[in-house]
C-alpha cells in the first residue's frame, strides 16, 4: 500500500510515524511546501526503522506531486493550526484554499485515491474536498470523531478510575468545540452503561471536557495537539489497508442519512478497502437527535462561508 501524507508538520509527521511503526504500508510519501522540510522529516523517520522495527519506506518531497503518484490513501494535514483562544472555524480563510489545491493535486496523480481530510475546520474541509474533486462519497473521509472518541474514552476512564480498554464510547456530529455529540447514553464499561457508575453531573462534566478536548490541549501547548490526532489517522488508514471493516465515527457526505443532506458530518462508518464501506444509521434518542441537528446547523453555517 502507498500512503501520501500532505503536511510534514506536527500532525502529518506523527501520522506518518505511527503508520510506519504499525508497518502495514509499503511506502509513505510526505509532502510539504517548506523547502526540504518533508525530506528532512522522512529521513529522520527512516533512521528510526532499525530501532522501531519497520520495513515501510518513507520519502519526502517539496511540493512535487509526481512523487505521490499511485497513492492508495492520501492524508491532508496541510494548513495552519489554531492558537489558544481561537476556534477551529476561524482557520477557514487560510485553510480552504490550501485544502482545495492539495486535493486537486492529489487526484491528478492518484485518481483512485481515498482521501482522509484532517485540516480544520475539518467537516467543512471534507465537504470542500467533495466539491473540489467530485470523488465518490466513499472515498473522502474526514477524521475527527475517531480522535474525539479517544478523548471521550480518556475522560470516562479518568472518571471511572478504570483502564481505557474497559470503555466503549463514541462521539458523532461536528468536530467543533460546541458541535460534538458524545453519546454518553450509549457509553459502556465492559457492557455496563456508565450511568450505573457515574452521576448525571459527572457524566455531564465528562461530555463537556470531551467537547473542548482540543481547545484544552491548544491552551496547554500553544498550538493544537498532534499525537492522538496522528494516531487516530493511522488507525483509519490501517482499517483501509487491512480491509478490516472496523467502525469509526468519521465525517462522511450525507445524502439523506440521519435526515441530513449536502453536509459532511461525523457518523458511524464501516471502513475497509473501499474507504467508507457503509454509513451506519444507529438509533438515536430524542436528545441525541436534537444535538445532531444542532451540530449539523453549525457545520452548514461554516460551509456557507466557502
Ligand atoms: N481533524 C482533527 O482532528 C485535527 C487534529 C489535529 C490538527 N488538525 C488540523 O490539522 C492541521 C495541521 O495541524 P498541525 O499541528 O500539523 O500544523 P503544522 O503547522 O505543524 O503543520 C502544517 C504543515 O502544513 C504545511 N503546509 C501548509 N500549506 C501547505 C500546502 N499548500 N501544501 C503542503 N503542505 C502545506 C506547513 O508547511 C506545515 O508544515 C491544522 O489545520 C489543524 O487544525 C485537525
Ligand atoms: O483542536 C484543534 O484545533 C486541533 C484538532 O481539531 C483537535 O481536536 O485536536
Amino acid at each position: 500500500m502507498k500512503v501520501t501524507v500532505v503536511g510534514a508538520g506536527a500532525v502529518g509527521a506523527s501520522c506518518a510515524e505511527y503508520i510506519a511503526i504499525k508497518d502495514f504500508a509499503d511506502e509513505i510519501v510526505i509532502v510539504d511546501i517548506k523547502e526540504g522540510f518533508a525530506e528532512g522529516k522522512a529521513m529522520d523517520l527512516m533512521q528510526t526503522a532499525s530501532l522501531n522495527g519497520f520495513d515501510s519506506t518513507i520519502t519526502g518531497t517539496t511540493n512535487d506531486y509526481s512523487k505521490t503518484a499511485g497513492s492508495d490513501v492520501a492524508v491532508i494535514t496541510s494548513g495552519i493550526p489554531r492558537k489558544p483562544g481561537m476556534t477551529r472555524e476561524e482557520l477557514i480563510g487560510i485553510n480552504a484554499g490550501i485544502v482545495k489545491t492539495v486535493s486537486e493535486n492529489l487526484i491528478k496523480y492518484s485518481p483512485n485515491v481515498i482521501l482522509i481530510v484532517v485540516s480544520n475546520p475539518m467537516d467543512t474541509m471534507a465537504y470542500l474536498a467533495h466539491k473540489a474533486t467530485g470523488l465518490p462519497k466513499n472515498r473522502i473521509i474526514g477524521m475527527g470523531g475517531a480522535l474525539d472518541s479517544a478523548r471521550f474514552k480518556y475522560r470516562l476512564a479518568e472518571a471511572l478510575d478504570c483502564p481505557q480498554s474497559d470503555i466503549s464510547a463514541m462521539v458523532i456530529g461536528g468536530h467543533s468545540d460546541t458541535g460534538m455529540v458524545p453519546l454518553i447514553e450509549k457509553a459502556v464499561r465492559n457492557s455496563v452503561p456508565v450511568s450505573e457508575f457515574l452521576s448525571a453531573e459527572k457524566m455531564a462534566e465528562v461530555v463537556e471536557a470531551t467537547k473542548v478536548g482540543g481547545a484544552t490541549l491548544t491552551k496547554l501547548l500553544g498550538t493544537s495537539a498532534w499525537y492522538a490526532p496522528g494516531a487516530a489517522v493511522s488507525e483509519l488508514v490501517r482499517a483501509i489497508a487491512l480491509d478490516s471493516k472496523k467502525m469509526f465515527p468519521c465525517s462522511a457526505l450525507l445524502e439523506g442519512e440521519y435526515g441530513l443532506s449536502d453536509i459532511s458530518l461525523g457518523v458511524p462508518c464501516v471502513l475497509g478497502k473501499n474507504g467508507i464501506e457503509k454509513i451506519v444509521e444507529i438509533e438515536l434518542s430524542a436528545a441525541e437527535k436534537a444535538k445532531m441537528m444542532e451540530s449539523a446547523e453549525g457545520v452548514k453555517a461554516v460551509n456557507a462561508l466557502l
